[in-house]
């Protein structure tokens, strides 16, 4: 069976919808040459500065075919994890890790807001950080099925790591900033807010908002999912479109770290997500994402050097905060219980005047 059977599983994504207009980037041809001799890898770099979104064939590439496999296992993984009992998912809540201001663990659906009007999410997670995974720290309290998985976390995590490397190091080379600046911001064996995301929702009405506008708050983000739903706000027309999931292929996109880091050079786009579009909407919506953040320590400020000392000044891009500081605000920012407009401000990324 090829890569991502399940696909075909699945009621097809509908043909009449508005699709983003995604470059879609093979892995196997960015592996295959260094970034300045490798059309590619300028692609990627195109893509790091326009939509800040693409596909990410990963068929071909030896790490591809391993992210493709671990992601199918993950998926059947997730369906079986969101089907425990309540008490079984209740021991890896976030409520009872860190005193409740913790990004790690299960979250239950209906518990954060989507919006500043404060409607209330329809989708519940559950974030396993890399580290726990890899053995950087002593691990949370997981349920007995997280913990019997622990093997297939191991491989997803460390090929998911490894591939973001590559594209930071292809980056890294169009910024013109010394080798391995970028890496050295997100090494394996340091802690940092990483994580795999399993992610559901419920069969809504057509239409409906599961999650609402945002930017991811790190560097780079891996994310399959299966059927429809996911949507971008296209830059020059503010239209939403919705991303077609492909076979064979990871949606990648860039996060706030990213635009911080290069001072605006790249773009973290605004994406949400709705019911599934045409019959797929009948279905539960399962999301498998890998998220990389920049290590704790590191505070999030433009770079020297490259074509970085080019970029003209952001208002607020000096303000110190590191990468730990920064996914506490936004991951909590946006908790239904203590909720206040004002608290939905202060935990804003780049979006600034692009938010709906
Ligand atoms: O569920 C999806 O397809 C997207 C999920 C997402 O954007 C996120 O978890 O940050
Ligand atoms: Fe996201």
């Amino acid at each position: 069976m090829g890569p991502q059977h399940t696909f075909s599983t699945f009621p097809p994504f509908p043909d009449d919808v508005v699709t983003a207009p995604l470059v879609t980037l093979s892995l196997a041809k960015l592996q295959s040459a260094p970034a300045v001799t490798n059309p590619e890898s300028q692609a990627l770099f195109d893509c790091a500065k326009s939509l800040g979104f693409f596909y990410m064939d990963m068929r071909g590439s030896p790490e591809g075919e391993t992210l493709l496999d671990g992601a199918e296992r993950l998926h059947e993984l997730e369906k079986q994890f969101f089907a425990l009992s309540e008490e079984e998912r209740a021991v890896c809540s976030r409520e009872k890790k860190n005193d409740g201001n913790g990004y790690f663990g299960w979250k239950r659906m209906g518990t954060t807001v989507m919006d500043r009007n404060g409607t209330i999410d329809r989708y519940e997670n559950f974030n396993l950080r890399k580290d726990d995974v890899v053995g950087n720290t002593p691990p949370l309290p997981e349920p007995q099925l997280i913990n019997d998985n622990m093997p297939l976390f191991n491989t997803y995590v460390r090929t998911a790591h490894g591939i973001i490397i590559q594209l930071l190091d292809h980056l890294n080379a169009h910024l013109q900033l010394p080798p391995g600046t970028l890496a050295s911001l997100h090494r394996l064996d340091h802690e940092s807010g990483d994580h795999v995301r399993f992610k559901r929702s419920p069969a809504l009405e057509p239409g409906a908002l599961h999650s609402g506008a945002h930017t991811d708050f790190g560097s780079l983000t891996i994310l399959f999912n299966w059927l429809g739903g996911l949507q971008l706000q296209l830059p020059s027309s503010k239209e939403w479109v919705y991303v077609r999931p492909v076979p064979g292929c990871a949606i990648v996109n860039l996060g706030d770290a990213l635009v911080k880091f290069t001072a605006g050079l790249f773009r973290s786009n605004i994406h949400r997500v709705l019911s599934p579009p045409g019959e797929q909407c009948k279905l539960e919506r399962y999301s498998l994402v890998y998220f990389s953040r920049p290590e704790d320590s590191v505070v999030l400020k433009r770079l020297q050097g490259g074509i970085i000392d080019q970029q003209p000044r952001v208002p607020g891009e000096d303000e110190g905060t590191n990468s730990k500081e920064w996914i506490l605000r936004r991951g909590l920012a946006n908790k239904a219980d203590n909720w206040s407009p004002d608290k939905w401000e202060k935990g804003r990324g780049t979006e600034g005047d692009r938010d709906p």
